[in-house]
């Protein structure tokens, strides 16, 4: 639960980034439900199950770079990511036309400056642009994520993704496809953020140049 967490601690974690970060977590705490971003169950534990499960994934991203999140819904993780890598371009790839407008409405809120919103699928930008990083968290099982994702990544760019415990598993599967886009052996890196809390699991493969 949220009200256990330590606010020094969040702000130790977050240093820079917190004054947006924890603003992006009141306006997910007072708007997220009725927006439908977020189940009414989720509100007291927006910071540990969203936004510390976001940030997460930020130590395993470079500093600078262009990042694209592929459906990133109310912003997770691509806001979190945004505030946390300000070097860093963001592009959040998000369908739903409802989900698009608030993630603008966010950016603005929140006062990011490297972050562009891009309605429609994955697939429909294949040959619009390319990232140096792809990330994503609960979106799909690595097999369709891939397929995806990986003709968005540059040679040399790298998957970063949130993942269940139980991605091992997707791998298998995804066999074909990462040969196609020639991706190294992913990785299943376990992901920590403040002491105590569960840490999180990220798969993280590089396309070879
Ligand atoms: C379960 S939600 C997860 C949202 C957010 N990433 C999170 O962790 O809370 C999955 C999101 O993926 C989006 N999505 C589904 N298919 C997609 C596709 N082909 N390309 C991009 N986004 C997609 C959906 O619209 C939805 O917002």
């Amino acid at each position: 639960m949220d009200e256990a967490l330590d606010q020094d601690a969040l702000r130790a974690y977050f240093g820079d980034a917190y004054p947006q970060v924890s603003q992006f977590a009141a306006e997910l705490a007072s708007q997220g439900e009725v927006r439908g971003m977020i189940g009414p169950r989720e509100i007291d534990k927006i910071w540990e199950r969203h936004i510390l499960n976001s940030a997460a994934i930020v130590q395993f991203l470079p500093a600078q770079g262009t990042f694209v999140d592929i459906g990133s819904g109310a912003g997770l993780p691509g806001l979190v990511i945004a505030a946390m890598r300000p070097a860093a371009s963001l592009v959040l790839i998000e369908p739903m036309e409802r989900r698009c407008i608030w993630l603008v409405e966010m950016v603005e809120t929140l006062g990011l400056t490297n972050v562009e919103v891009k309605r429609g699928r994955a697939e429909e930008f294949h040959d619009a642009f390319e990232a140096d990083v792809v990330t994503s968290r609960a979106v799909a099982a690595l097999e369709k994520l891939a397929r995806w994702s990986l003709p968005l990544l540059a040679p040399g760019g790298e998957l970063v993704i949130l993942k269940g415990r139980s991605v091992a598993a997707e791998i298998e599967p995804a066999r074909k496809v990462l040969k196609k886009f020639k991706m190294s052996e992913p990785e299943i890196l376990e992901a920590a953020t403040l002491p105590g809390l569960e840490s999180t699991t990220v798969l993280r493969s590089r396309r070879k140049g």
